[in-house]
């Protein structure tokens, strides 16, 4: 039996198709590492808690050994309560009829009590995962509202795409997903985003001179992986889910035990000047080592990158105009 101390781990939308994915994973130690327990801390909205408590009994019925307790609560200040990391899963989706805005306005109004409850009672360190939608204009309202945390621990969801492109680039070099390395995906999590292949390698060659097809990388690599949610709710009736569990462990995963020596991966992170982009939550490359995440400075950034990064800025500074109001 582990001695180490429990890890709070606060899980919102805990009752959805992706906390049924996640929770489990959380639990068997696949994110946190097989000696470190684990206290889960689920919140859910009150229609949504008897289905919560179906979750939590089935948790109990796996008799997780890391598995040290779990609180259910629809109140934020509950679930939130000394929280060491914070997945932020639970949204608002887009219902018929809706707009874009409309979407922004519901889920900015969710957040905004989210990021003043954390403020309020999670631990100092807390590390904030945002995965509901719009995730990252939802991660930067969090973190306005939280002016007694470090920015820096505000994130977003970009590992989805980041390891989509992986087998992407996998499946057309004919390599292993374990041979790709350092592939980037800038910006926004939405169609908008930039998957980079010039920086990205296979067994250390660089990937964009392997291809070599610029054809296949305008018309395919990128729309494919920019589209992947959509074809994925077109074949399946329901947007993915176990995929964006995993993605989810991956990044917390990395964050909190670091990265792999010689590779990177992508975070949504808060921009402070990097490649000429601020106030904004925006995906970069990053490396981890204890605890920490860096964001990878310098590289050389072509015409046709810096046009596709730019874009996806761009509608992240829009989204961020029309939540403005939302932030003190
Ligand atoms: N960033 C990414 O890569 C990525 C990938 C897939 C899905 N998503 C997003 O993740 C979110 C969740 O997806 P899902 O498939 O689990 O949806 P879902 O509808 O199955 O579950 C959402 C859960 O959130 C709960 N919820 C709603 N408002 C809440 C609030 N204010 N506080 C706490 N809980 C609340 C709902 O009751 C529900 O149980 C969606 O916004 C989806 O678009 C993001």
């Amino acid at each position: 039996m582990s001695q180490k101390k429990p890890v709070r781990v606060a899980v919102t939308g805990a009752a959805g198709q992706i906390g049924y994915s996640l929770l489990f994973r959380i639990a068997s130690g696949a994110m946190l590492g097989p000696d470190q327990p684990v206290i889960l801390q689920l919140l859910d909205i009150t229609p949504s808690l008897p289905a919560l408590n179906g979750v939590v009994m089935e948790l109990d019925d796996c008799a997780f050994p890391l598995l040290q307790g779990i609180v259910q609560s629809d109140d934020p200040e509950v679930a939130f309560k000394d929280a060491d990391i914070a997945l932020l899963v639970g949204a608002r989706p887009r219902g018929p009829g809706m707009e874009r805005k409309d979407l922004l306005e519901a889920n900015g109004a969710i957040f905004t009590t989210q990021g003043k409850a954390l403020n309020k009672v999670a631990s100092r360190d807390v590390k904030v995962l945002v995965v509901g939608n719009p995730a990252n204009t939802n991660a930067y309202i969090a973190m306005k509202n939280a002016p007694d945390l470090n920015p820096a621990n505000f994130t977003a969801m970009m590992r989805l795409d980041h390891n989509r492109a992986l087998t992407q680039i996998a499946q057309k070099t004919g390599s292993a997903v374990t041979d790709v390395t350092k592939m980037i995906i800038w910006g926004n999590h939405s169609a908008t985003q930039y998957p980079d292949l010039f920086h990205a390698e296979v067994k250390g060659a660089n990937a964009a001179t392997l291809i070599n097809d610029q054809k296949w990388l305008e018309t395919e690599f990128i729309p494919t992986v920019q589209q992947r949610g959509a074809a994925i709710i077109k074949a399946r009736g329901l947007s993915s889910a176990a995929s964006a569990a995993n993605a989810a462990i991956d990044h917390i995963r990395n964050w909190v035990l670091g990265t792999p020596e010689g590779d990177w991966v992508t975070m949504g992170v808060p921009a402070n000047g990097e490649y000429g982009y601020e106030d904004l939550i925006y995906g970069y490359p990053v490396t981890c080592k204890d605890g920490k995440y860096t964001i990878i400075q310098g590289l050389e950034i072509s015409e046709f990158s810096r046009a596709r990064m730019d874009a996806t800025a761009k509608e992240l500074s829009e989204e961020r105009d029309a939540v403005k109001h939302l932030i003190a």
